[in-house]
């Protein structure tokens, strides 16, 4: 069977991939938090997955690296210096970084693309996302995500156009940007809506997690595909053959 190594084995989203982990196919070679060997648990895996902290990803990288052993990446809360060490480590192996492992999410992004291409830059786009009370990173990466594909969608990318919060006197709307929202509170595993708001009507297309075993699936699913896979950046929709 194949040999996992999980980045963040204590937290939330390690246990839930040890949990299912049998089920899926998967052995677990073993986990690490802060403080532990990232380079021994690379070593004994066949593949990683990381759901730790951003603080952790170049350790975690150059472990991968060193040991020639593919990665996926699901934490969040990425800078621009992230996604290029990422991309400099996928020259090297095989890696797949996603703010969403769900197939339900992965799926939002392709139906938002499409609508976002298909109506005119007249229609607003605006993307709520609600979680747990213990989240530290906002807007979420599903959000991000959502808003990348919403803007390539639109030719562009989110950079261009992103408002990441408003308050105080803020000026009407520009036309063409795309807002995001963050609700914190209580135990919500991971709610997202994507709004395009028309003069007179909207068109709403959102995703709800009731569990984090949605995201611990997809991303062993996402392991297994991986696995043996030559260097290059992958994307989930390539695993789920979306
Ligand atoms: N892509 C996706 O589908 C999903 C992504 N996520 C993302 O995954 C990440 C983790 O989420 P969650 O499990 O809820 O968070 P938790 O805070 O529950 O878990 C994070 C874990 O990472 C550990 N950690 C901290 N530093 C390091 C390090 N240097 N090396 C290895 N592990 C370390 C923590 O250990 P310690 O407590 O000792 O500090 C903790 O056990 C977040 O960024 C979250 O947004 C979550 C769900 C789905
Ligand atoms: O921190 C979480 O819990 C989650 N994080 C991911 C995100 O930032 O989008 C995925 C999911 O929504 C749960």
């Amino acid at each position: 069977m194949t040999k996992v190594g999980i980045y963040g084995s204590a937290g939330r989203m390690g246990r839930a991939i040890a949990t299912i982990a049998n089920e899926e196919g998967v052995t677990v070679a073993g986990g690490v938090d802060a403080g532990g060997d990232a380079a021994a648990l690379a070593r004994a895996a066949d593949v990683l997955v990381d759901f730790s902290t951003p603080a952790a990803l170049e350790a975690n990288l150059a472990a991968a690296v060193a040991a020639g052993t593919p990665i996926v990446i699901g934490t969040t809360g990425l800078t621009p210096a992230h996604h290029a060490a990422i991309d400099r480590a996928a020259e090297r192996i095989a890696v797949l970084q996603t703010g969403n492992t769900s197939l339900g999410v992965t799926l939002l992004a392709v139906l938002v693309q499409e609508a976002a291409r298909r109506l005119g830059p007249e229609w607003d786009i605006e993307i709520a996302e609600m979680h747990h009370r213990h989240k530290v990173d906002a807007p979420s990466g599903t959000a991000t995500l959502l808003g990348e594909a919403a803007a390539a969608g639109r030719g562009t990318t989110l950079g261009e156009v992103r408002v990441d919060s408003r308050a105080g006197l803020t000026g009407a709307r520009s036309e063409g940007t795309i807002g995001f929202a963050s609700l914190r509170g209580g135990s919500v595993v991971g709610d997202h809506l994507v709004v395009f708001a028309g003069e007179g009507e909207r068109i709403e297309l959102g995703h709800r997690g009731e569990d984090r075993t949605i995201f611990a699936r997809g991303a062993l699913k996402a392991a297994l595909w991986l696995a043996g896979k030559p260097a290059g950046r992958y994307h989930m929709a390539e695993v789920l053959g979306l």
